[in-house]
């Protein structure tokens, strides 16, 4: 279970983030939603590490992970798969999922079966280049990287976008599939609502640094919940 209590996240003088909150809990997804720039990536930053809090703490199963640096969150299984990818153009295919090897006990460093299973294509293109990939492609690639770390949380920012329908709906089973086996907590930055909420158990919503709306899904007001996502 992840813990973020009453966070601050600034850069430089400017805050991006003001006492925001959330849970995410294993058999859930939890989706955070909002406009551009109210802060979505940060939170996702502040939870991976890759960003200090200035305020507040973060923990993960009980333990407090608020100063520990990003490469020990992802070695307690948190995983992230960041907006725009970050597939490594030059290297193959095989070679992007083996760079979460590194985290992982010598017996543990191969690569699941399974995420071959769940995206068919990565295993036929495992000698491409990353950089050759389409854009759909490189978002699964992103996520079977993601799961080679056999993670507990999986961060997810944004991965419909840019994406072609077919391979969107492939994700979304992908994201149900994972949850429904009750083992993973996900966290999922959204700007395409029906996907979101299609997907969500909880649902958070940011509008300039902070919480405006949270709860379970079907609590929420539909229309309320629209008028803060949409333009
Ligand atoms: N590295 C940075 N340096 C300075 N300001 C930043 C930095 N990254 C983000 N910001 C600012 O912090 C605020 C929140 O940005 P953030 O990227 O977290 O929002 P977001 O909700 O994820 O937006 P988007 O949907 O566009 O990705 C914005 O005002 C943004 O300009």
């Amino acid at each position: 279970m992840l813990d973020v209590e009453t966070i601050d996240l600034h850069y430089g003088a400017a805050i991006a983030l003001r006492g925001v909150s959330i849970n995410a809990r294993a058999g859930d997804v939890t989706c955070l939603l909002g406009r551009n720039g109210v802060g979505k990536t940060s939170l996702l930053r502040a939870v991976t590490g890759v960003h200090p809090v200035t305020r507040g703490t973060i923990r993960w199963n009980g333990d407090d992970i608020t100063r520990l640096p990003a490469y020990e969150r992802a070695r307690r299984g948190i995983a992230s798969v960041p907006q725009g990818r970050d597939i490594f153009p030059l290297l193959t295919v095989r070679d992007n999922l083996e760079t979460g090897f590194g985290l992982l006990p010598r017996r543990q460093r191969r690569i699941p079966d399974e995420i071959f299973e769940l995206f068919p294509i990565l295993g036929s293109m495992l000698r491409r280049r990353g950089g050759d990939l389409s854009g759909g492609q490189q978002q699964q690639l992103a996520i079977g990287r993601a799961l080679v770390t056999r993670p507990k949380l999986l961060v997810l920012d944004e991965p419909t976008e840019g994406i072609q329908p077919s391979i969107i709906k492939d994700i979304g089973r992908v994201i149900e599939l994972l949850r429904s086996r009750g083992e993973m907590a996900i966290l999922l930055v959204e700007q395409y609502y029906e996907f979101a909420r299609s997907l969500a158990q909880q649902i958070t919503v940011l509008d300039r640094g902070q919480v405006v709306m949270a709860g379970a899904a079907e609590t929420l007001d539909e229309t309320v919940l629209r008028g803060h996502v949409t333009i």
